[in-house]
């Protein structure tokens, strides 16, 4: 692949672009009570984007991972059409100690963190899947006035046609957070760097630092 087809990202790059995004939430006044980080990529942003989310004096926002993997439908068992991408699910939710805080999500701010949004599939996963399980659990307990507000922050966004969508009342008010959109290019990250100085002066040169 050329070079002018891979955008280079540092960590520097990173904490800035988490520390604007967290200021853009605290600004709208929408601390999260929770983060979800999808594993791999959602997890170095969210850990950074929690501190510049913290109150000071106030408990650290818990951060649950969940693994979403996508994988290729090779599409054996129906048509050429349905080959594409699945989500895998290797990790769910488990608020083991927090219990007494977080019997569910019912009612919370929650804001889940991945690094890129590429063809929206696992997005989409996430929030359906969640919502689907709060639904349930909503019946369950008989509390359905309680509202779930649901975010998203990504680094960045790819400008290009997405695989599935997220719900409109999310897109439309300005709970879908992307640092920035980009053009459909190879991102390269940094944990992904065999040489991170190397890496580091590429990431600078785009303007990426
Ligand atoms: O918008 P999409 O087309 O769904 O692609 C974005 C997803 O793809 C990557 O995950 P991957 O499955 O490669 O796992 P990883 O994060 O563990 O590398 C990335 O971390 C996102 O979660």
């Amino acid at each position: 692949m050329a070079e002018n087809e891979r955008m280079y990202i540092s960590y520097n790059n990173i904490h800035k672009l988490c520390q604007g995004v967290a200021k853009h939430i605290l600004v709208r006044n929408e601390r999260p009570d929770i983060i979800i980080a999808i594993t791999g990529g959602g997890m170095i942003p969210a850990r950074i984007i929690r501190s510049f989310l913290k109150n000071k004096g106030q408990k650290n926002i818990p951060i649950q991972a969940i693994g979403l993997s996508l994988y290729e439908n090779l599409g054996l068992d129906n048509s050429v059409e349905t080959i594409g991408k699945e989500v895998i699910r290797t990790q769910w939710l488990d608020f083991g100690a927090l219990n007494q805080h977080f019997d569910s999500l019912i009612g919370k701010k929650v804001l889940i963190v991945d690094e890129v949004d590429d063809t929206r599939t696992t997005l989409h996963y996430a929030v359906s899947e969640l919502e689907k399980e709060i639904a349930e659990q909503q019946r369950i307990l008989n509390r359905m006035n309680e509202d779930t507000i649901f975010s998203i922050f990504v680094l960045h966004n790819k400008n290009k046609p997405k695989r599935a969508a997220l719900p409109d009342s999310m897109m439309n008010s300005g709970r879908y957070i992307a640092a920035q959109t980009v053009p459909d290019k190879w991102l390269c990250y940094p944990w992904d760097a065999e040489d991170i100085d190397e890496h580091t002066v590429l990431a600078k040169a785009q303007g990426n630092d």
